[in-house]
């Protein structure tokens, strides 16, 4: 045992940089990384690749390192279809919340691929997992919500890297998708995700490409010392990163 922290096994120094490419790959997994709806093709995920993702998940942050997550794997066209029924309810609900000038481009929009994937991943959440006092979560209730977020996000950039694409779909009554697969009453559903290989990638979100909302500059988003203010100079360089080209 060490108090030091663990020599990488990629031949880097403990606290180096990644090497270049792996470097320019972390960021190509964030700024390629897409939901998907309508592209998944029908072949299996085998259990090596589930398993490295669910891996990936599992070794998210959490507080208190408390691993509030459970994954409920769906595999069963019988129980996706009664998600999707789930889906199609919710969706009506939803599309009447909309002002009318949106609500027949919301509906023109597919939402979910429950049924196109061949896997479903449901993502939940124990807020007793920590036990009764879990440190960091005293005074923030919700960090169980934000670990199991980030265990989902992990998931999602460790997917887009083994060319998978994952759908989000939180258009869903959770007391009845919880009641379909028999998760117990105290625990939170927080992501039902649609899992599968695919034909391709947008490059940009699927809804800025069908025009229902575009991405804010960052510029706008990074306040310098207190809300409000604008961040410059820093502001220059946000408007000059290009993620997507590791510039
Ligand atoms: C918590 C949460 C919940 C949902 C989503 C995401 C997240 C984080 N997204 C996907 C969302 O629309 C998408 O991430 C954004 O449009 C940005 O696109 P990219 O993820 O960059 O492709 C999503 N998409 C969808 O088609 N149906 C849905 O119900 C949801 N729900």
């Amino acid at each position: 045992m060490t108090d030091q922290p663990a020599a990488s096994d990629h031949g880097l120094q403990p606290g180096d940089p990644f090497a270049e490419a792996d470097r320019r790959a972390v960021y190509r997994a964030i700024a390629t990384r897409r939901d998907v709806r309508a592209e998944f093709l029908p072949d299996p995920i085998d259990d090596a690749t589930l398993a490295r993702l669910l891996s990936a998940a599992h070794h998210a942050p959490s507080v208190g390192l408390s691993q509030p997550w459970d994954f409920v794997i769906v595999r069963s066209l019988e129980t996706r279809r009664r998600i999707v029924d789930i889906f199609r309810e919710a969706n009506e609900e939803a599309a009447a919340l909309f002002p009318a000038e949106k609500r027949s481009q919301y509906r023109a929009l597919k939402l979910e691929g429950i049924t196109s994937a061949p896997l479903n991943i449901c993502v939940t959440s124990d807020p007793e997992r920590g036990g009764p006092v879990v440190l960091g979560a005293t005074h923030m209730r919700d960090t169980d919500l934000f670990s199991t977020v980030c265990a989902i996000q992990n998931l999602w950039l460790a997917a887009r890297a083994e060319g998978i694409g994952i759908g989000w779909v939180s258009i869903l009554d959770p007391a009845r998708v919880k009641a379909a697969l028999g998760i117990p009453d105290r625990i939170r559903l927080v992501g039902y995700l649609c899992v599968g290989r695919v034909s391709g990638f947008f490059d940009r979100p699927e809804l800025e490409q069908r025009g229902w909302r575009r991405r804010t500059p960052l510029a706008a988003l990074v306040h310098d010392e207190a809300w409000g203010a604008s961040a410059d100079p820093l502001s220059q360089a946000l408007e000059r990163t290009n993620l997507a080209s590791n510039s």
